[in-house]
């Protein structure tokens, strides 16, 4: 991993939000993502051949030339059937009117982009899936290479919202691709695994990486995921609290296995989202910690 750069924000000295200020405070503390991950290699392989599905992990093959890639603008190669024309909100801008898919997809009024993030192995695919899909993808542990992305829309307070979320690899190697993509996020989703500490001890490193290349005002959200297996638990949900309320996160404990407060967690920043940009004094301001805390559920709830 490159040496964390300061954040353009900070160099304009302005004060951001409370996990920025925090990570700044501890910046010099964070260090790279743990040495446990993957070394670094060649550039990086393309992404899965179709929406959502996986690629195995490969070793030294060379794949399809970059451009492949969805552009970090969302954008990426027609095929038949996925295209969903329409726009895409502006970073923090206000919403612009939706648009009918003319391949039959989803209607929505306004879009957002919603980035999964956090080491290889936590769980973001499957939390994406069982977003998606109400699955869940167990066997054989296959990494993400690059980026990929799937689209839902949903219904909050009346108004559809899509939310295009792009799934990273945590691997370390595809570093330089995912950091493309932080700029245009609306919103990040930082996940770490219940039963693997070094996910945990790597938050904050993830936290100086996102302070260096997302939006200042990114929405962003701690998710402590695999707490179905309590048998292999070794982070406390207490710990996760504590680390959250140190840098302002909200925080929730999920489980892409059983599906606990995984539809809660984008719900919760769809909200935030379409309420941050639609800016109607009328409404009450929505209180994406607050919603969180009361809406998530414990672990002990949804046992399989
Ligand atoms: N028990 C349990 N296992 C899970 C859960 N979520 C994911 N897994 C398993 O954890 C492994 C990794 O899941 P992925 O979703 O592929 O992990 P990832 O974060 O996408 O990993 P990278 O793509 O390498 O960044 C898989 O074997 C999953 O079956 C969960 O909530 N509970
Ligand atoms: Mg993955």
């Amino acid at each position: 991993m490159p040496p964390p750069q300061r954040g353009h924000w900070r160099r304009r000295g302005e004060a951001g939000p409370e996990w920025l200020r925090a990570v700044g405070r501890g910046g010099g503390a964070a260090g790279s993502l743990a040495p446990a991950m993957p070394p670094p290699s060649p550039p990086p392989p393309p992404p899965p051949p179709r929406d959502g599905k996986k690629t195995p992990k490969r070793k030294g093959a060379s794949g399809p030339a970059a451009s492949a890639l969805p552009a970090a603008d969302g954008s990426r190669p027609a095929r038949p059937g996925t295209a969903r024309p329409g726009p895409q909100a502006r970073p923090n801008g206000p919403p612009q009117p939706g648009r009918p898919s003319l391949g039959g997809g989803d209607f929505y009024d306004v879009a957002f982009k919603v980035m999964l993030v956090g080491d290889s192995g936590v769980g973001k695919t499957c939390l994406l899936v069982r977003f998606k899909d109400g699955a869940f993808l167990a066997g054989t542990f296959i990494s993400t290479v690059g980026i990929d992305f799937r689209n839902k829309v949903l219904d909050v307070d009346g108004m559809k919202v899509k939310l295009q979320i792009w799934d990273t690899a945590g691997q370390e190697r595809f570093r330089s691709v995912t950091h493309a993509y932080y700029r245009d996020a609306h919103a990040l989703l930082l996940l770490y695994d219940v039963t693997n500490k070094a996910s945990f001890d790597n938050i904050q490193a993830w936290l100086t990486e996102i302070q260096d290349y997302a939006q200042h005002d990114v929405v962003l959200m701690l998710l402590g995921n695999k707490v179905d297996s309590a048998q292999e638990r070794v982070v406390k949900r207490e710990d996760g609290e504590k680390l959250a309320k140190e840098y302002g996160l909200p925080f929730m404990e999920t489980s892409a296995k059983t599906g606990l407060n995984v539809d809660l967690a984008f719900t919760a920043v769809a909200k935030e989202l379409k309420q941050r940009s639609m800016k109607v004094p009328s409404e009450p301001r929505f209180r994406l910690h607050d919603y969180v805390k009361r809406e998530g559920r414990g672990a002990s709830c949804c046992r399989p």
